[in-house]
This record gives C-alpha cells, structure tokens and sequence, in this order.
C-alpha cells in the first residue's frame, strides 16, 4: 500500500473590510472550510492597545507606543476553532473586546511604526502557517498582496451597526446607546481609513457586499471568490 504523502497546498487568503461586516466570523468560518489557519490581526492592534494601557504608556507619545509594540510579548491563537491571546503570558483574549480597549485601539493604529511592527509579525505568522485566511484593513494591500485570493467583505452602515449591537447583546455586554455604537463602528472606521484603505477594493480584490446576505450566503460567496482566483475547491462542511 502506498502512503499518501501528499501536502496540502499552500493558500493565502487575504480579507478586508470594515467594522462589523463581518470579517472575522466569515474569515474563522472559511479557514474551516478551508482546513487553513485564522489569523485576526483586528486582535493584534487591540492586544497592544490592551499592553499601552496596561503599562500606563502616554497615548500622546507615538514614540512610546511604538517602544511598546516592538517589545510586546504576544501569543495568539491561529486555530479557527480556539480564540486565544496572550500578552506577556496574561490571557486578555476578553480584555481586548472591552470598551475602554476599542475605544482605543485607533489611537495605536494609526501610528505607522506599530503597522510596520505589526506587518512584520503578521506576514512571519503567514509565512510559517502555508495555509492561511488573514483578515483585517491592510491584508489585501499591503500585507498580503500577492495572496492567491483576496476579498473586500462590506455591507452597508446600517447592517453593520445592527449586526454589533445583535452581537454584543447575544455575548451579554448588555445595550450600547446609537452614539456609543455609532462611535465605536463608523467612528473607529473614519481614523481608521486614514492609514488603510478599506472602503472600496485595490485592483484584483473581489468584492463581496453582505448587506442582502445571511451569514451562510455570505461565507459561501467569500469561498466562490477563493475558487475563482485560486482555482481551490471549498472543503465540504460546516462553516460556523
Ligand atoms: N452576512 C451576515 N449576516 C448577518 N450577520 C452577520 C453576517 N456576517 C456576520 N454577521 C454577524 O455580524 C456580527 C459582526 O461580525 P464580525 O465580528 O465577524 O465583524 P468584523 O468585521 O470582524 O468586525 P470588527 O472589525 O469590528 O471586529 C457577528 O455577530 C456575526 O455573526
Ligand atoms: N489589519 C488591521 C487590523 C486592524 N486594524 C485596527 C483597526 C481597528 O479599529 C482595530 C481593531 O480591529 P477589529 O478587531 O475591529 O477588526 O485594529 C488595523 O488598523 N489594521
């Protein structure tokens, strides 16, 4: 009997959106249709968002931030079905969902020295995984450009601001009032893009628009995008 000896193939596939289009779910979901790693590095910018608050760094110090990012020790899980980070070995991987974390997190993102640290770490994750769905603002552009597939997932303002109030009610964080939501969606969305571009796709970038789609329809149109550009079948399987 021969062994079957064969590798899977390498695959990067490369997901950007705005927030609450559903990049992450959609992204975990494809990975496990994809037998791929998940990268989230939405995860990565709020870890040292979470490390700069917890060492008391200045927010007005770009410098010190960029100090802090360099020397973060950070763990995060690439599994699609364990959401795990770690930051000098503490488990913050529900500290940096927290308010007073998202309320920050653009602060540290638009400090160009934190994106070319994090860059850095991101690609070497890519790199090391073969088989990978990374998602975030700057995947198809500037991280990953040569990825074999690569997305713009959006759906309109106001689904995106339903879809995080449903999903922070479902996860018990209770209610957010229309300007806290508003804030922490479009808000973080405007400084954002001042350093990303993730309102309209580069060239080369399918574009997958949500807004009329369930969650199903969607994954299933993110993998129809895949097959097209990388000419990789979809694993059959559960998704979510
Ligand atoms: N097509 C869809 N239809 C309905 N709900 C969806 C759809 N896609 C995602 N969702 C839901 O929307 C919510 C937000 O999705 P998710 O957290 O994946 O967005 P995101 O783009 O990663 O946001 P952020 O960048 O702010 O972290 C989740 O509860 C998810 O299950
Ligand atoms: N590639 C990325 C990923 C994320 N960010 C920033 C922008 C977001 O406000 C923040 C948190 O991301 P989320 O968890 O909402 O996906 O991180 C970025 O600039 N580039």
């Amino acid at each position: 009997m021969t062994e079957n000896t064969e590798q899977p193939a390498a695959l990067v596939v490369a997901v950007d959106g705005p927030s609450g289009s559903g990049k992450s779910s959609v992204s975990k979901a494809v990975a496990r249709r994809l037998r791929a790693a998940y990268l989230d590095t939405g995860a990565m910018y709020r870890a040292v968002a979470w490390h700069v608050l917890q060492e008391g760094v200045d927010l007005a110090d770009a410098d010190a931030i960029a100090a802090a990012a360099r020397a973060m020790d950070l763990d995060q899980s690439t599994d699609p079905d364990v959401e795990r980070v770690a930051v000098g070995g503490v488990d913050v991987t529900a500290a940096i969902r927290e308010d007073r974390v998202t309320e920050t997190v653009s602060t540290v993102a638009v400090v160009i020295p934190v994106r070319e640290e994090l860059q850095r770490r991101q690609r070497e994750a890519i790199a090391a995984a073969g088989r990978m769905v990374a998602e975030g603002r700057d995947i198809t552009t500037v991280v990953a450009p040569d990825a074999h597939a690569r997305v713009l997932l959006t759906a309109s303002e106001e689904a995106r601001l339903a879809r995080r109030s449903g999903q922070l009610r479902r996860a018990g964080a209770g209610e957010r009032d229309a300007g806290t939501l508003h804030r922490q969606v479009a808000g973080r969305d405007a400084r954002d893009s001042t350093v990303s571009t993730f309102d309209r796709p580069a060239e080369g970038v399918a574009l997958v628009d949500s807004t009329e789609l369930d969650f199903e329809q969607t994954v299933a149109a993110v993998l129809a995008a895949v097959e097209d550009q990388a000419g990789i079948p979809a694993v059959k399987g559960q998704g979510r």
